[in-house]
């Protein structure tokens, strides 16, 4: 067990175990993005910083059928930073929560040698909750969009490179309209952060320890590409229609993995996690 699931496993709450806490029509979720863990300063401006740590955490939201509307945002920044510099972060939350319909409704804000981002969504269920456990043998599993850009950005940084302000790593594309669309389709469904073969693990687990059927191999690079936050789901074949409608309708690349079978699955991936 990882010192992280170690670490949950104290707490008793059946909430506990999804993207986000499903209680009564609202969902509560929180990520963290922080320095050196997530990014390094010298990658991203503040203002993307902003961008990126809001994204990822309306991701949540979404891959649970939620819409967001509130946000708590709390902040560890450095001493020194600039009145200029605080605008330019506050802007890039601002910017992003009134895209999405969110109000920042409060949060904290300490001192602190690296930055640190921590922020809590509420949103409110469009419907079914879409939850990692209800896969079943038969599904066929598929993602959204293309794997593997984010890892190719964050080797290249990590080389000493740099990103245009447009790539996967830097600004992650949510599919919101095509969760809210075809939610009621789906069987379970989470959004990409630690890369498919990894989430893809935690989805057949919870869903009863089953496994996949592989439709055709894929590649490391894209099975263990990390911060994707691109979709993955499953569905009983008889919504395979409906689906790949609503996915032309959102303009949304559909990929069919395979489908979901009596064996195990095994992430093919090293593992990172605390
Ligand atoms: N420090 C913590 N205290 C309580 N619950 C936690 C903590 N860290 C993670 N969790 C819960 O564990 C579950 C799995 O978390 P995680 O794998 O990080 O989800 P995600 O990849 O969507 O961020 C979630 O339900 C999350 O709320
Ligand atoms: C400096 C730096 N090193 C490494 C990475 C790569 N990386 C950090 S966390 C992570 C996985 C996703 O983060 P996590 O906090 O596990 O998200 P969660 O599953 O909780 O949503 C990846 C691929 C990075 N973004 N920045
Ligand atoms: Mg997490």
């Amino acid at each position: 067990m990882s010192k992280e699931a170690f670490f949950i496993s104290h707490f008793g709450s059946k909430h506990i175990g999804d993207d986000g806490a499903v209680v009564g029509n609202y969902v509560y979720s929180k990520d963290l993005f922080c320095e050196d863990i997530h990014f390094k300063r010298a990658w991203m401006s503040l203002e993307q910083i902003a961008q990126k740590s809001m994204l990822v955490n309306l991701s949540d939201a979404i891959a649970m059928n939620a819409k967001p509307c509130y946000a708590l945002i709390g902040v560890v920044l450095p001493k020194q930073f600039s009145h200029a510099q605080l605008t330019e972060l506050a802007r890039g939350f601002e910017a992003m929560a009134k895209r999405y319909g969110v109000e920042i409704i409060g949060g904290d804000t300490t001192a602190g040698e690296k930055m640190m981002i921590s922020i809590t969504i509420v949103s409110t269920l469009q419907g079914k909750a879409l939850e990692r456990k209800n896969a079943k043998v038969g599904d066929l599993v598929a993602y959204t969009g293309k794997l593997g850009h984010s890892y190719k950005g964050l080797t290249r940084l990590l080389r000493g490179g740099s990103l245009s302000k447009k790539t996967r790593f830097i600004r992650p594309t949510l599919k919101a309209n095509f969760v809210y669309k075809s939610a009621k389709y789906l069987s379970s469904g989470m959004d990409i952060s630690d890369g498919l073969s990894k989430d893809l693990s935690r989805l057949l687990k919870e869903s009863g320890n089953v496994g996949l059927h592989v439709k055709k191999k894929l590649p490391k690079r894209l099975l263990c590409s990390g911060e994707e936050y691109e979709m993955l789901f499953s569905f009983n074949p008889r919504h395979k229609q409906g689906i790949l409608r609503i996915a032309q309708q959102t303009r949304t690349k559909i990929n069919i993995i395979g489908h979901v079978a009596r064996k195990r699955y095994r992430c093919v991936c090293k593992e990172h996690h605390f």
